[in-house]
Formats: structure tokens, C-alpha cells, sequence
């Protein structure tokens, strides 16, 4: 059943907020129309034609409204008010016919309709409006005679006058009003292009960092290049501990070392998990600044985005508030990211890098020997002597602490391309990419003399500190020698046959 309190809802439901062009034109069409309507009115009791003319002129203070309706409920609200200007056209058209085209008011109703139709559809649309207005006006006179009136009275020409330049000011105004919302909306629009290129570059950058101070640093770069009116900058601090500052980066601020040390003091004092963007009161360095949290979106720190500007508006916070988030989102995917490469790649007892990173890199070098220019390389197999001995009496910590202390040792010996990776328990390798025999027999040699015989101390789980005797079996291949598959394995032979001698040598010895 139809429940009648709910019809005027259900009727407002039908109506939305209609296009803004609607709702600029309301008011103008409002006061044309009922000052056309006190025209007729006095026209009427000029004349002394009463009701005939007042009557059906009572007409025109409707249509203002009808035609609000209209673009309200339309599918397409600016259409429609585009369709409702023509209409304009048409019935004042009819209306100068009805007035017997009174000379000041057909001039000034027409020109208004005509600018109307030009201004928001052009010379098209204007050509429509006229020929709708000389319709409806010749239309009406065909049907009802011609008739010409040009002049009625000063009194009367002064209204019409002064309503005319009423409207043209009224709509200059209303023109004006649009102009400076365009202009803004494209200052706006600028912006938020630049917020959204520096997103994206953030995007990138991220990608690219290869640790979290080249993400920082850069990320602000770009930051920088896309708003070069502020300046930045980022400082993570340990939850745990505020008072240290893990990582920080400027770009665009005059920071010093002891500025920025005061910066991240300071901030170690406020309210940890803000939600806002808060001014700075660091009066010393002479700026304004602001700080955005990044608190809650990273796991072990908390982060600040500090931005100096002259002021803080609304588009500003919400900017830092997405640069926070998108770096805070960055850091920690990078974070996570090294800690993974990290656990994929490297040993986690000594810290080099394990036996599936060696083994990718030494496929690489089969893989580079097999296509020109057919680069060599070569391998140390190393094996640490008597470790079940320092476990069995030791322990397996003191055990740990030797393998421990013999990477470190062989890492010294270690340039920056040779990869060194624990292979198996006691056992490491050094992979030389794009070298032959000479490059593991040099360090073979410098093994021997720096490393052979030294002595580490260990620690027992139970007992005294003691010290062991450090000795490396060695064997060395490379791929001049055997095809690139084979090397590995000719070094481990190798270092077998050296692991046999020392033992027969130790025997005699
Ligand atoms: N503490 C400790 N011991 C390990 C680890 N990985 C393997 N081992 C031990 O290392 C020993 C390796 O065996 P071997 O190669 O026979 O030991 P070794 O005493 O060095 O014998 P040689 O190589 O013949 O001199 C075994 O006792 C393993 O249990 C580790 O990560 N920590």
C-alpha cells in the first residue's frame, strides 16, 4: 500500500543536485523573467488591457522553477539546462510577440537569450537560440496578427533599462564566479598532477634502491624535483629505543649533522602513533616545519616525513599523508625484501653467502664459459681440519666459533668479486669469476701465510677460553683445465688428496 508520508521524501529522492550551470543560471532566469512579468504588468495597466495580458503573463513566473525541475531530475543535468536556455529563447520570443515587440525590451530580452546560448554552447547554439526566438516570435504573430509597439513610456523604458543592465551584471557575475572556480580547479588539478608523478616516481625509486638509505635519500630527490618550493626530509627511529635514529635523509632543508641530531632528539619526545601532521617549534635552524607519522605502518620503527613550508593547508596534509604512507609502504617491502634475499642467500652461522647462492653464481660461470668470448674461472675448495675434534670436546658452540672465525679470516683474504660461501659443514668455497689458475693459487698462498697455524680462541660451553690451532685443506681448480663442469669437482679432489697428505704428514711428523 502506498504510504503517504513517505511521498514528499520519494519525490525529493527523484531530485539531485543539479549541474552547476543549473544552479548558476537560476537566480538570473528567476529575476528575467519576473521582471518581464512586471513589464507586462505595467504594460497592461498602461494600456488598460487588464487580465488579458496579466493572465496568461502569470505563465512566466513558473517557468523558472519548471525549469529547475527539469535539469534536477534529468539523467543529464547540463543537457538539460542547455535545452532549457533554448526554451528560454522560444517562449520570449512569443512574449516580444505578445508585447508587440516593444522596442527596448525585444532588443534587450533577445540579446540576452542569444549571449546566453553563446557563452555556454557557442556560435551553433546561438544560431539555435535566434531561430527559436524569431520562431516563437514571428510563430505567435502569424497566429494572433502582428502587432508593433515601440515605445510606451520613459517611466517604462527606465525599468526595462535598468532591469537590463541588472541581468547582464547579474550574469557577469555569475561568469566571474565560474572563471574563478575553473582557475582554481586547474591550479588543483596541477598539484594533484604533481602529487601523482611524484607517487609514481616514489614507485620506482623503491624498486630500484638496492638498501633502505638509497631508497630514503632518493625517494626524497624526486620528492624535491617534483616540489622544489618545500624541502624534506625522513628520519626511522627504533620503536624500541626513539632515541636512535636508524636512518635519515634530507633533501631541499638546511640541516647540519647537529641539526639533524636535535630533529631526531625532538621527535623522539613526541607522542608516539599521531595521526596528524604536526608543526615543528625548532626555532634554531630558522624554518618552518611540519612532521607527518608514519606510525602503524611500519613493523620495527617509527617514522617521520618533515616537510618545510610556508604554511599547511588542507591539500598539503593530505599530500604528506600520502608520501608518508607510500614510503612507509616502501620501506618496509624493502626491508622485508633484504631480510628475504638475505635469509635465501647468505649462511646464517658466518654470515657469507651459502651453498645455493655459490651454486647459482658457479652455473653463471658455466653458462659465460660456454658462450664467447668463453670467460674462465676458477675455484677454491677449502676444509676446516679436526672440527669433530673441537666439538667432541669443546662443544658445538666452541665448534660454531671456530667455523665462525675461519670465515672471517678467509673474507680478509677475499676481493670484492670472488664469492666466498660456506659449502657444507666445515667446508667453504671461493668461486673466481673471469680468472684462471693463478687467481686460487694466490689466495691458496696468502691462506697459508696468514691463516695456517694462527690460533683462535674459543669458548667452551663449560670450562676456560682456550685456544685452537686454525689449518685449512685446500684444492683448486679451474676451468682451463677441465670442462666447466668439472671443475668443482676436480677441486674437491684436489682438496682430498691435500687433506691426506697433511694427515700422512702429521702421522710422521
Ligand atoms: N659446531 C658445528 N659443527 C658442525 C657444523 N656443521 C658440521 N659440523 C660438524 O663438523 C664435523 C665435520 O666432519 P669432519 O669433516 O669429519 O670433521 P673434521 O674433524 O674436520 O675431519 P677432517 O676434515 O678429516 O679433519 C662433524 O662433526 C659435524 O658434526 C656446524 O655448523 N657447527
Amino acid at each position: 500500500m502506498l504510504d503517504i508520508r513517505s511521498l514528499p521524501t520519494r519525490a525529493w529522492s527523484l531530485l539531485k543536485a543539479p549541474h552547476r550551470l543549473a544552479l548558476a543560471t537560476l537566480v538570473p532566469r528567476a529575476f528575467a523573467f519576473c521582471h518581464t512579468f512586471g513589464l507586462t504588468v505595467w504594460i497592461a495597466l498602461v494600456e488598460g488591457s487588464g487580465w488579458k495580458l496579466i493572465g496568461p503573463g502569470l505563465l512566466l513566473l513558473f517557468w523558472p522553477a519548471v525549469a529547475y525541475l527539469h535539469a534536477a531530475r534529468a539523467q543529464n543535468s547540463k543537457h538539460a539546462e542547455f535545452k532549457n536556455l533554448l526554451f528560454d529563447s522560444l517562449l520570449f520570443g512569443i512574449w516580444c510577440s505578445v508585447l508587440d515587440f516593444y522596442v527596448l525590451a525585444t532588443l534587450a530580452i533577445g540579446l540576452a537569450c542569444f549571449m546566453n546560448n553563446m557563452v555556454v554552447g557557442g556560435p551553433r547554439r546561438m544560431a539555435a537560440s535566434m531561430a527559436l526566438f524569431a520562431g516563437g516570435a514571428l510563430g505567435w504573430s502569424a497566429l494572433t496578427g502582428f502587432g508593433f509597439r515601440p515605445y510606451v513610456s520613459t517611466g517604462l523604458d527606465i525599468y526595462q533599462g535598468a532591469g537590463a543592465v541588472i541581468y547582464f551584471l547579474a550574469i557577469a557575475q555569475v561568469m566571474y564566479g565560474q572563471n574563478r572556480k575553473i582557475g582554481r580547479s586547474i591550479v588543483e588539478i596541477k598539484f594533484q598532477n604533481r602529487v601523482f608523478h611524484a607517487l609514481l616516481q616514489l614507485g620506482v625509486v623503491a624498486n630500484r634502491a638496492s638498501n633502505i638509505h638509497t631508497l630514503l635519500d632518493d625517494s626524497l630527490e624526486h620528492l624535491r624535483a617534483d616540489f622544489p618550493e618545500y624541502g624534506f626530509a625522513v628520519f626511522l627511529q627504533e620503536r624500541q629505543r626513539p632515541e636512535v635514529t636508524r636512518y635519515a635523509a634530507v633533501a631541499g632543508l638546511q640541516l647540519g649533522p647537529e641539526d639533524e641530531r636535535r630533529l631526531g632528539s625532538l621527535l623522539a619526545t613526541l607522542h608516539e602513533r599521531q595521526e596528524n601532521t604536526i608543526k615543528l617549534r625548532e626555532t634554531t635552524i630558522g624554518e618552518q616545519l611540519y612532521a607527518t607519522p608514519m606510525a602503524g605502518r611500519l613493523s620495527i620503527y617509527d617514522g617521520w616525513l618533515i616537510v618545510r613550508a610556508p604554511k599547511l593547508d588542507g591539500a598539503l596534509e593530505r599530500m604528506l599523508t600520502l608520501f608518508a604512507d607510500q614510503l612507509a609502504a616502501a620501506t618496509e617491502n624493502k626491508l622485508l625484501h633484504l631480510e628475504l634475499k638475505k635469509t635465501a642467500e647468505r649462511d646464517g652461522l658466518t654470515g657469507i653467502y651459502n651453498r645455493g647462492f655459490f651454486e647459482s653464481a658457479l652455473q653463471l660461470s658455466i653458462q659465460a664459459k660456454a658462450q664467447p668470448p668463453g670467460l674462465d674461472f676458477a675455484v677454491l675448495m677449502m676444509d676446516v681440519d679436526g672440527l669433530k675434534k673441537v666439538n667432541d670436546q669443546y662443544g658445538h658452540v666452541a665448534g660454531d666459533q671456530l667455523i665462525t672465525a675461519v670465515a672471517e679470516r678467509l673474507k680478509m683474504q677475499c676481493r670484492e668479486d670472488d664469492v666466498l660461501a660456506r659449502y657444507g659443514g666445515d667446508e667453504f668455497v671461493i668461486l673466481f669469476p673471469s680468472a684462471d689458475l693463478s687467481a686460487p693459487n694466490r689466495v691458496a698462498a696468502l691462506i697459508r701465510a696468514h691463516l695456517e697455524g694462527q690460533r683462535c680462541i674459543i669458548t667452551p660451553t663449560h670450562g676456560e677460553s682456550v685456544e685452537v690451532e686454525l689449518r685449512l685443506s685446500m684444492g683448486t681448480a679451474s676451468s682451463t683445465e677441465v670442462p666447466a663442469q668439472e671443475v668443482l669437482t676436480l677441486a674437491d679432489n684436489r682438496m682430498y688428496d691435500d687433506k691426506t697428505q697433511r694427515r700422512k704428514a702429521r702421522a710422521l711428523g
